[in-house]
């Protein structure tokens, strides 16, 4: 067998890094080396020959921790959301003084999941109206979810590109909130929900139909797969890279 990837999980006593420090653990093919949390010291991974980090951490922290990698010329597989395009822009600007390193930044590692976006932006063009429902754990903290806005931005560009116009809406009054946030013209609902784990419905609507995609994660290793593939491919894609459909063959 040809040697094993040495991973560092970033974030590792948490729900997702505790769940990706066991997948790693079960890989034949991938070497667990170091698993850090809050107060650790990224920056002392440089000379542990950790070849690929992963980091689901918290959105106050991972643009640091990713940076802090780039510097060390290791991989970033990133699951941790609040990125922007600012903090999205830092990253590349950081990479150009490390030509061969790959960061995959992805909102959503389940691959059905990663499906629902790629359908939803192809359908988005073919219906007046769509609107995102997500709907997520209660101790989740930030909102809308990172999938969530990507959804919604993959579904804007779509429509924009084929020249389709705003979701109609004649609301001329409503209390705060009530029609969810707008993410680059998509309206975007957030449900807090003590015994839900992750889930996201898209809905499309026409005169008279309605398409509903859904998509839940029952349990963390829903997004081990996508994550394990992320582990795998990132040093052969250098770079960075937004969203794990960039790694499929989705046609
Ligand atoms: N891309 C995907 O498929 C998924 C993404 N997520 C995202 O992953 C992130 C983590 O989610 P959970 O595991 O549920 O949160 P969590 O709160 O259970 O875990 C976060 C962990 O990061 C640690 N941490 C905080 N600051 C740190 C730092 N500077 N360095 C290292 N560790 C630090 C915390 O102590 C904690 O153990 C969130 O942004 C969430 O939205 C969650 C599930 C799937
Ligand atoms: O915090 C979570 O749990 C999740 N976060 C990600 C997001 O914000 O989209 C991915 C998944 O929805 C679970």
């Amino acid at each position: 067998m040809s040697e094993r990837i040495r991973v560092a999980v970033l974030g590792a006593a948490g729900r997702m890094g505790s769940t990706v420090v066991r997948a790693v653990q079960e890989a034949p093919d991938l070497e667990l080396v170091a698993t850090l949390d809050a107060g650790d010291d990224v920056g002392a991974l440089a000379d542990s020959g950790v070849q690929v980090a992963v980091d689901f951490t918290v959105p106050s922290a991972t643009e640091a921790n990713v940076l802090a990698l780039v510097d060390a010329g290791i991989h970033a597989v990133v699951g941790t959301t609040g990125w922007t395009d600012e903090s999205l822009g830092r990253v590349r600007s950081r990479l150009e003084a490390r030509p061969g390193a790959g960061v995959l930044i992805a909102p959503n590692f389940a691959l059905g999941a990663v499906l629902a976006m790629t359908f939803a932006s192809r359908a988005a063009r073919y219906f007046d109206s769509v609107e995102v429902i997500e709907l997520h754990h209660p101790d989740k903290v930030d909102a809308p979810s990172g999938t969530a806005r990507h959804t919604a931005a993959g579904i804007a560009a779509a429509r924009a590109a084929a020249g389709v116009g705003p979701s109609p809406d004649a609301t001329t009054s409503a209390l705060d909130g009530a029609r969810g946030a707008d993410v680059d013209g998509v309206r975007v609902h957030s449900v807090r929900l003590r015994g839900l784990v992750a889930h996201e419905e898209i809905l499309l609507g026409n005169p008279g139909e309605m398409l509903t995609l859904r998509h839940d994660s029952f349990d963390r290793v829903s997004f081990m797969p996508g994550v394990l593939l992320g582990i795998r491919e990132v040093g052969a894609r250098p770079g960075l890279t937004v969203g794990l459909e960039h790694f499929l063959d989705l046609g």
